[in-house]
């Protein structure tokens, strides 16, 4: 059986007598990124998964889990592992820096804290002075060379999708991240284990008390047993790669066989890279390609640990859709906007919000459509 997608305030109750969401280990594409049957596969493998599921598990992926991958861990780890004073140091999140339950600035909240980096080295340095006292130039040199390990591998995946999408320029996607002036970030949350929560109230280790339950507004259907870690959402950016200890808790929101979006069970896997469209591939590409949905649900007994790269474009970069996804039958869906124009409109909303809709041209328009503005 599975759970539906949309809520209303009778599914809710129903959702609650149900068991959990698919497990998922069929419906999620896996990428060999070490392209065992040559580059041209590898590069449609690239493009259909992100067609179809706006989402695969990329394995074979080049970074070494002992090397940075590693280091950053074990300083997230320590970071977290602090009394609660020494962390709330390095926040509140502005929307940088360190957060506890509260996610962004509309009242949103989840089980767990996080601390939410620009991946620029300057940038990272700043933030650095606040999150390890003792030796904050070894806690940047540590973000810095991840993020450069990781923003190697978005690039070799976006200029695969460039090339599975037969695009004139298929570096164009890879180029809008390797700007200087990018505006990526580097994003860790830490969610502890669902069986302490009550101990973390009483322990005041945050200042936000209210215990996000599994409940529509915050995230979509609850799963059963499971409160909502971090909400139902798309991710804005153009592509995010995941990477998280061996405990589940990532849902999907796909298509089952019979089209209906069904929440899926992604089982962990921490060799690996979970890759989703963000919303701006989503627009560069007419919609072809699909910002996929995603929220965790905290369920385990141990803490999980995730990291996730957000690739993302210089603040004045424009995104309209590219020439090529753009016929006589597929006409230009969403206005054309910059970055800075969309992380505002962004910044306003709450999590579950599908803002690309904001700069959907009307049907009636012929593609200078003015919503969102
Ligand atoms: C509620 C919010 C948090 C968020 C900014 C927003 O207003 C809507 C998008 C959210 C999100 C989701 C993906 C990333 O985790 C994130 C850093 C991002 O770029 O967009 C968060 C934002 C955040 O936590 O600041
Ligand atoms: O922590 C996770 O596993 C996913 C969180 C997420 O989707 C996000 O931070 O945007
Ligand atoms: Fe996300």
């Amino acid at each position: 059986m599975v759970v539906p997608s949309t809520t209303s305030a009778r599914q809710e109750t129903a959702t609650m007598l149900l068991p959990p969401p698919c497990p998922g280990g069929g419906a999620i594409p896996t990428v060999d990124m070490s392209a065992p049957r040559g580059r041209g596969a590898l590069s449609r493998q690239v493009a259909r998964a992100c067609t179809e599921q706006g989402f695969f598990r990329a394995v074979n992926h080049g970074v070494p889990p002992a090397g940075p991958a590693a280091r950053l861990d074990a300083a997230t780890s320590a970071f977290f592992a602090l009394a609660a004073h020494d962390k709330q140091r390095a926040g509140p999140p502005s929307p940088l820096g360190y957060g506890c339950r509260s996610i962004g600035f509309n009242g949103d909240v989840g089980e767990l804290e996080y601390l939410l980096l620009h991946a620029n080295p300057a940038a990272v340095a700043h933030r650095a002075s606040s999150i390890d006292t003792n030796d904050p130039s070894r806690f940047s040199s540590v973000v810095n060379e991840y993020v450069e390990a990781v923003k190697q591998l978005a690039c070799d995946i976006l200029d695969l999708l460039g090339e599975g999408l037969g695009l004139e320029d298929p570096r164009l996607f890879s180029k809008l991240i390797t700007e200087t002036d990018s505006d990526s970030l580097l994003r860790i949350n830490h969610y502890p284990p669902s069986c302490t929560v009550h101990k973390l109230d009483h322990d005041d280790q945050c200042k936000l008390k209210g215990v996000a339950r599994t409940k529509a507004g915050s995230g979509g259907n609850p799963a059963a047993g499971g409160r909502i870690g971090f909400g139902e959402h798309s991710d804005p950016q153009l592509l995010s790669l995941l990477r998280a200890n061996d405990i589940d808790g990532l849902q999907v929101l796909l298509p089952d066989i019979n089209g209906k979006d069904t929440w899926i069970q992604v089982p962990a896997d921490s060799s690996a890279y979970f890759v989703n469209v963000g919303d701006l591939l989503q627009a560069l590409t007419n919609g072809r390609l699909v910002s996929v949905r995603h929220r965790v649900i905290a369920s385990a007994c141990r803490p999980r640990l995730s990291t996730i790269y957000f690739a993302a474009p210089p603040l004045h970069a424009r995104i309209s859709a590219l020439p090529e996804m753009v016929t006589a039958d597929s006409p230009p869906r969403y206005r054309s906007f910059t970055w800075a124009e969309y992380k505002t409109a962004m910044y306003s909303l709450r999590l579950s919000h599908s803002r690309l809709e904001l700069f959907h041209v009307d049907d009636d328009e012929s593609g200078n459509g003015s919503k969102g503005k």
